[in-house]
């Protein structure tokens, strides 16, 4: 056995020339393994049950959400249809929305950021706005996509961390400074999820879900970005990595007491 949780970590899909691809930005793989200390591994998007997720749980400790420029499907969460020239990524929402609740019921650890973030809303029933800034009630929470990365994942606005919350917990602070860089944002709240922190405009910022047998949490920024070099995003990664390891030795003991066939 390995002494590293395994974090399954979910894969966009695309076309790489006429090739149909499953894709993980590498910050997501380098923040797993370092940030939580743990065995990163790829989880296609392949959707329609073609592999199945009892499986998929039974092979990892933990699962990490990730970002992607693609929209969850408004049909998803019975929203009007997407502006002309939205990117989603039907494999992926067909893959990542009934994991999501899978693997929260089961007690599998999920860290979700940004879409990862807005498919944890949805999976429990929640909606979204399709573009926060067009709403009046917002501001623009988009980065500037002709900017280096280092601008565009600069720390953006604050966040107020509810008091008691999971977050400020963890963080012992009140607030804190994260990064900012999607067009969605959560509209309807979905059941059972309690938020964990709010931007200056009021849009929600982070989730946790209430009653959840492990770590749960959702956040709309990226604590992926340079993950060791930020308090919160330190924290969250770590605090991440223990849960799953904790996951690990659980059913490393269960294994133990299984009788020998
Ligand atoms: N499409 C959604 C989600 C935004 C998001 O996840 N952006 C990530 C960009 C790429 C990355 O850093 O992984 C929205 O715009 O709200």
């Amino acid at each position: 056995m390995s002494s590293l949780p395994v974090i399954g970590i979910t894969a966009d899909r695309s076309m790489m020339g006429a090739h149909a691809s499953h894709t993980v930005a590498e910050k997501y793989i380098t923040a797993a393994m370092g940030g939580s200390q743990a065995f990163a591994v790829l989880l296609p998007a392949l959707g329609g049950g073609r592999q199945s997720i009892t499986s998929t749980l039974s092979l990892v400790d933990g699962l990490l959400f990730t970002g992607s420029y693609s929209n969850v499907e408004p049909a998803r969460y019975g929203g009007p249809p997407s502006a002309p020239g939205t990117l989603h990524d039907p494999a992926r929402d067909a893959t990542t929305l009934p994991l999501m609740r899978a693997a929260i019921e089961a007690g599998v650890p999920v860290l979700a950021i940004c879409r990862g973030f807005q498919e944890m809303n949805v999976a429990f029933g929640g909606s979204l706005h399709q573009s926060v800034h067009t709403t009046g009630s917002f501001a623009d929470h988009r980065e500037n996509k002709d900017n280096p990365l280092d601008v565009q994942y600069a720390h953006a606005h604050a966040v107020r961390l509810v008091p008691g919350g999971k977050l400020q917990q963890l963080l012992q602070a009140g607030q804190a400074m994260v990064n900012s860089l999607h067009g969605q944002g959560v509209d309807r709240i979905g059941d059972g999820l309690v938020v964990e922190a709010l931007a200056p405009d009021g849009l929600v910022e982070a989730l946790s879900v209430a009653g959840s047998p492990a770590f749960a949490l959702g956040v709309q920024w990226h604590p992926e970005w340079k993950y060791a070099q930020d308090k919160l995003s330190t924290a969250l990664f770590q605090a991440f990595g223990d849960a799953c390891r904790q996951r690990m030795l659980a059913r490393a003991g269960q294994q133990a007491f299984d009788p020998i066939d």
